[in-house]
């Protein structure tokens, strides 16, 4: 069996370990290992009317999976640190969420797990409780990783939006989009659209940062002063740009249908329009790590744990998709 994917269940009071559970019987034969605590999953289990058969996993150990109990997993234990109770989020199990996001990339890192998925945590409660400067997985895995910059990008069936910064405040999003971010952000953008997906010579929409592109510089000068003179540096060696055009308007069929990808400014001017397009059916994958690393589209939806309400779709997509571009590496 091929080397196994990492699944994290996220927040253990969250809908993570809800959708967790419902995992291994949709992939019956893929050689997937729940990371997390294992009472938990059991507790869950029995709080929705699932009858999970946990396995019991350490690296190096083979992964089995039985195509006659296909719900049966393998399970990393790794303590919550503290009792939980599905829709009441407490501090006190933050380190141990930390753990388990730690073990997943370390276990990419040496070479234990081909890729890992990740179901969703409430930074808060990571910020409260175990580490005030959490921010994110994606900027997590990007120092776990040892990389100074990764680029996180959501994506349905029919629309990628890739992110030039991530979970910052808005008012330092400004100061943080300088030609050189700009370029390692393209570069990277460009470079896993040729790598993951294959994409020959990907053309990317880049939005500007103001209002209508900042209006020839009366709306804002950060698009003449740092957007326009990147783009056509990063022209000039061989890049596909459109842009920076207005934010507004970019997302029409006419221009999506030519470009493979938009890079929004920050995370609130792409993604609401990605989720709008397919919430619930959509992946998260981060770009730029030395490993493959996706995640689902959705937060931890407290109120949605235990109920047997949340949707598994998108932890479904971002499983698929990490099993497929783990794939090669394992063939
Ligand atoms: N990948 C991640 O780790 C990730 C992603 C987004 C948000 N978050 C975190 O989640 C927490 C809550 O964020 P939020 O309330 O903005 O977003 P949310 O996605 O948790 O909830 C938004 C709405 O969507 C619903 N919803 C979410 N997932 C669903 C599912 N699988 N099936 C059915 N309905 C679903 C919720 O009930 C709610 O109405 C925050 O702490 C945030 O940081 C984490
Ligand atoms: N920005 C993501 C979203 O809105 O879906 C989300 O917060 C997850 O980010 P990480 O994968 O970095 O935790």
């Amino acid at each position: 069996m091929p080397r196994p994917v990492a699944v994290t269940y996220g927040d253990p009071a969250g809908i993570g370990p809800d959708l967790a559970l419902a995992l291994p019987a949709l992939f019956p034969e893929q050689p997937l290992v729940l990371i997390g605590d294992r009472t938990v999953l059991e507790q869950r289990a029995e709080q929705l009317g699932m009858l999970p058969r946990l396995r019991d996993w350490q690296p190096g150990e083979a992964v089995i999976r039985d195509p006659l109990t296909p719900e049966s997993v393998c399970v990393w234990h790794t303590p919550a640190g503290a009792p939980v109770t599905a829709g009441k989020p407490d501090p006190a199990t933050a380190q141990g969420t930390v753990n388990m996001l730690k073990r997943a990339a370390q276990g990419c890192l040496d070479g234990t797990f081909s890729a890992m998925v990740t179901a969703p945590v409430a930074k808060n409660i990571i910020c409260e409780g175990a580490d005030p400067d959490f921010t994110g997985h994606t900027e997590f895995l990007a120092e776990q990783a040892g990389v100074d910059q990764v680029v996180m990008m959501l994506a349905t069936q029919d629309l990628r939006v890739a992110l030039a910064t991530t979970h910052l405040p808005l008012s330092e999003v400004p100061e943080a989009i300088t030609p050189d971010s700009l370029i390692r952000t393209l570069t990277i953008l460009r470079d896993d659209l040729v790598g993951k997906y294959r994409i020959a010579e990907p053309r990317i929409l880049v939005l500007g940062l103001n209002p209508h592109a900042g209006e020839g510089g009366h709306l804002g000068r950060e698009e003449l002063d740092v957007i326009i003179p990147t783009l056509n540096r990063l022209r000039e060696q061989g890049f596909h740009l459109t842009g920076p055009v207005p934010a507004d308007t970019a997302f029409q069929p006419h221009l999506l249908e030519k470009h493979d990808a938009v890079l929004a400014m920050y995370h609130d001017q792409g993604l609401p329009v990605l989720k709008y397009a397919g919430f619930g059916e959509a992946i998260n994958i981060t770009l730029g790590l030395p490993f493959i690393r996706t995640s689902v589209d959705h937060g931890t939806a407290f109120e949605l744990a235990g109920t047997g309400k949340a949707k598994v779709g998108s932890l479904v997509a971002a499983t698929r998709l990490a099993l497929n571009l783990a794939a090669p590496q394992d063939a």
